[in-house]
């Protein structure tokens, strides 16, 4: 069902609602400013998908894609937001907030579908929506992943290229529809990697977490409606049955180890019946059908138009809501403050004195972070212990029960207190997370993740210097939750943090043991702790503030 170069877009769907209060390009008008190729002109079409019984195909609302004609200017301004859209208004490169105030997710990754004949293009198509989407943290998940283990027999079927890998029952849909599930909620999870040449999946796997959206592409996408469901966008790729079997032919021969007969005997016995019993009618589900994949540079346009606006409604403010937050509520039992005795207060003279030299700042800081440390420690749970001295007594003290603990610092600042931790707990393992504030919006941002493997085994202490609104450091704790570690198996220490600070975290994640080794009471509009310390990283690094600073 090659339809040359049209798009076609399921009217019941937001996608066409969108696309029927803009005013499209005329033909003419898109020749004129699209790059050389289509040399064919595309347009725009309602899309009656087939019947196959679907309810969700029987509304009669067909709303027409609008191809009217329109004031030579506003022509050129929907002209322009469709060919040369600035990408980069939404997100400028980190991932924003995912969860609310209260550490809840608040916005899921969006998910879109892409269904199609085998080498119709899927991985092409998702590919250059991820190249045109130009957003960071854009995960793709292949069904390919999913193929179910095969028993000797059906291996050797698969070596005779007998066995059916087009069939429904050839794929692993229980786990498919967990690890979707999870992506979506926001969690970790583990894929199976896939290898076509020895037709079985790899020892190792493949760790996914954190996605703005996500892409799920394969052969029978839309065939389990629990996955169907999932999906926020359904792209359905419809390629030539010629081309597919060209494309396959060579693919199959180059990359998966296969001979012609070989390639041609499972397309004929398997491929393309399964194809027209149980992949085209998956068309039906389809918000928009592609014809000609990776090359339909319009439909790509169309979808890409659709996912930015997508976020960009599901856009969360986190920072501002958490300075407003809690005011006035008491000190939460999950706070440990440092007990403030004249030496403790005499090393935060030295810190937060603005005339501290650079080297006294660095040399006060860190004896005031071995301390927190070591009261951090001082709090993990410990048994009596009893051992024998060298004089033959012996001697009955106690042993800390935790075995595995981790330290993760949220860079920058954080980094600095890495030294003090890894110099009391012997071969201590270090992950990094790093958030930045976007100087734009305000707020966090996480840009890189490296956390020990099997996290979720260890007790984890969060370090950061300075702790303000808490927006960076629920950040992290979302991340190490996401990671399947436990909320009570998390400290967050810090040398300074702000009541409210300690408040939203209190408040989002009440397991989470906060230390610190002073409380100041506030923060100002740009979100500094008072009476604090200053940009603690700028001081320790010796760097320069940023202009807004
Ligand atoms: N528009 C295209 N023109 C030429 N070759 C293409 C095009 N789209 C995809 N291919 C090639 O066809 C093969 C299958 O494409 P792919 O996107 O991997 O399809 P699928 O994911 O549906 O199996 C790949 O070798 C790819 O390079
Ligand atoms: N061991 C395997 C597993 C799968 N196939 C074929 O792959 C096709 C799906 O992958 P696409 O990238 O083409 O979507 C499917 O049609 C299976 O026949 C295989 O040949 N061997």
């Amino acid at each position: 069902m090659e339809s040359g170069s049209l798009v076609f877009v399921n009217p019941d769907t937001e996608l066409a609602l969108e696309l029927s209060e803009q005013v499209f390009l005329d033909d003419d008008d898109y020749a004129s400013r699209a790059p050389a190729s289509p040399t064919t002109v595309p347009n725009v079409r309602p899309y009656r998908p087939p019947s196959t019984g679907s309810n969700i195909l029987k509304s009669p609302r067909a709303r027409r894609v609008r191809t009217t004609s329109m004031s030579q200017s506003n022509k050129r301004t929907t002209a322009e937001s469709i060919l040369h859209a600035d990408r980069r208004t939404i997100y400028t490169a980190g991932r924003p907030p995912w969860y609310n105030c209260t550490g809840g997710q608040e916005v899921e990754p969006f998910l879109i579908g892409i269904c199609g004949g085998s080498a119709s293009g899927k991985t092409t198509v998702a590919t250059k929506i991820i190249e045109s989407l130009n957003i960071p943290w854009v995960t793709i998940v292949s069904m390919d992943s999913f193929y179910k283990v095969l028993n000797e027999k059906q291996h050797q079927a698969a070596t005779r290229n007998e066995y059916n890998f087009d069939h429904p029952d050839a794929f692993d849909m229980e786990l498919l529809i967990t690890v979707l599930q999870r992506l979506k909620e926001g969690k970790k999870v583990e894929v199976p990697i896939y290898n076509y040449v020895t037709h079985s999946r790899e020892n190792r796997t493949k760790t996914m977490y954190g996605a703005n959206v996500i892409i799920f592409e394969g052969i029978l996408a839309f065939y389990n409606l629990e996955v169907v469901k999932l999906l926020d966008m359904k792209v359905f790729v419809d390629t030539d049955a010629d081309i597919r079997l060209g494309r396959r032919l060579r693919r199959d021969i180059v990359q998966r180890g296969r001979d012609l007969e070989g390639v041609l005997k499972q397309y004929m016995t398997h491929v393309k019946p399964a194809y027209q019993s149980y992949i085209a009618p998956c068309m039906a589900h389809a918000d928009i059908i592609v014809p000609r994949g990776g090359d339909n540079k319009v439909a790509i346009h169309l979808i890409v138009q659709h996912v930015h606006k997508q976020l960009q409604l599901r856009g969360f403010k986190v920072r501002e809501k958490l300075a407003m937050a809690h005011v006035g509520q008491p000190v939460p039992d999950s706070l440990y403050v440092l007990e403030d005795t004249p030496q403790v207060q005499g090393l935060h003279t030295f810190i937060r004195n603005k005339d501290t030299p650079r080297d006294e700042f660095i040399f006060y800081s860190k004896r005031l972070m071995r301390l927190v440390i070591e009261f951090a420690l001082s709090l993990l749970p410990y048994s009596p212990h009893t051992v024998d001295t060298p004089q033959g007594f012996s001697y009955t003290g106690r042993k800390c029960d935790v075995e595995k603990i981790c330290g993760v610092s949220i860079l920058r600042a954080g980094e600095t207190m890495e030294q003090a931790i890894c110099d009391v707990c012997k071969d201590i393992r270090i992950g990094k997370i790093l958030i930045q504030t976007n100087q734009q919006t305000d707020e966090p941002e996480l840009y890189y993740l490296r956390l020990p493997k099997d996290i979720k085994d260890y007790r984890v202490v969060l370090l950061d210097a300075t702790v303000a609104t808490g927006a960076a450091a629920l950040m992290a704790v979302r991340v190490l939750l996401d990671h399947d570690v436990p909320e009570h198996h998390i400290s967050l220490v810090s040398l300074l943090m702000a009541e409210i600070g300690v408040h939203s975290i209190a408040y989002a994640f009440p397991k989470v043991k906060i230390i610190t080794s002073a409380l100041d009471p506030e923060i100002n509009e740009k979100f500094y702790v008072l009476p604090g310390i200053g940009n603690f990283g700028d001081r320790y690094f010796g760097t320069e503030p940023s202009e807004d600073e």
